[in-house]
């Protein structure tokens, strides 16, 4: 099996990206090995959501390759990444609102795993059960309040059986007690076993989950490794942390 290698999960090398004259990406490695947690961080627009969009296929990329445990994605477009275990969560949410909270999961279950409508269900529940969102299971999801619409974004994203799973900025616009709920089911999948990189403004928030840290600004990885090494690099401290809210 590929996970008892020291292979990684998902692997980007050398990712360039332009938006017509935009630069956006120059060169960019990262990689994430299995059942590790990677958090990104990097001012805004530093390319950090364009590099999940690479990965995930949303759109060709200029230069560059991904892999997905060894196999290189060139050729698969987004649902082919989903159904070859790559989920992606959005940081604007994006449940179909006028679907229940069991119908969004299920839908994800059947369209990103492939799996049947009877499979799915069991699915679904087991989902709703593990993201805390029984209790709502009938209920649109547009009349969710945020963190549930969050948690919903997890639990859609693990409806498809992701291997690895992109969080982008999840933690946003909660409470502390609200954020704390969130770390702890993002720690739970992870101990389970799951391979996460998450992009996150919420640097103690991140800080409780991953265990290495990428900081990008203007499209390039300026520093990586551990998190605790990679905030007292200096050139993080003057493209980053100088200019942060926190
Ligand atoms: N589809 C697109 N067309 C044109 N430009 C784009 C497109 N997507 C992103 N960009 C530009 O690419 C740059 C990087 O954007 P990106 O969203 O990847 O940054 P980010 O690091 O995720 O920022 P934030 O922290 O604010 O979410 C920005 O200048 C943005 O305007």
């Amino acid at each position: 099996m590929a996970s008892m290698t020291a292979e990684p999960m998902l692997e980007a090398r050398g990712i360039g990206k332009s938006f017509g004259a935009l630069k956006v990406l120059h060169d960019v490695d990262l990689r994430v090995m299995p059942g590790e947690a990677l958090g990104v961080v990097g001012p805004n627009g530093a390319g950090k959501t364009t590099l999940f969009g690479a990965m995930a296929g949303a759109f060709p990329i200029s230069s560059g390759t991904i892999r997905l445990a060894g196999q290189n994605l060139s050729g698969s477009n987004a649902a082919e990444r989903c159904r070859m275990g790559l989920a992606r969560t959005h940081q604007v949410p994006r449940p179909f609102t006028g679907l229940t909270v069991f119908e969004n999961i299920h839908v994800a279950a059947v369209a990103g795993a492939g799996l049947s409508i009877t499979e799915a269900t069991t699915r679904a529940t087991g989902i709703l059960e593990r993201t805390g969102l029984t209790a709502y299971a009938n209920r649109p999801a547009g009349a969710l309040g945020l963190l549930d619409r969050k948690r919903l974004e997890v639990a859609r994203a693990l409806a498809t059986g992701p291997r690895v799973v992109l969080l982008d900025e999840i933690g946003g616009g909660l409470t502390e007690a609200e954020l704390d709920e969130l770390i702890a089911l993002i720690q739970g999948l992870q101990a389970e076993g799951l391979t996460i990189i998450w992009i996150e403004h919420i640097l103690h928030a991140l800080l409780r989950v991953v265990t290495r840290l990428a900081c990008m600004a203007e499209g390039r990885i300026l520093a990586e490794g551990d998190p605790r090494d990679v905030i007292a690099h200096a050139d993080v401290q003057r493209a980053y942390l100088g200019s942060s809210p926190e």
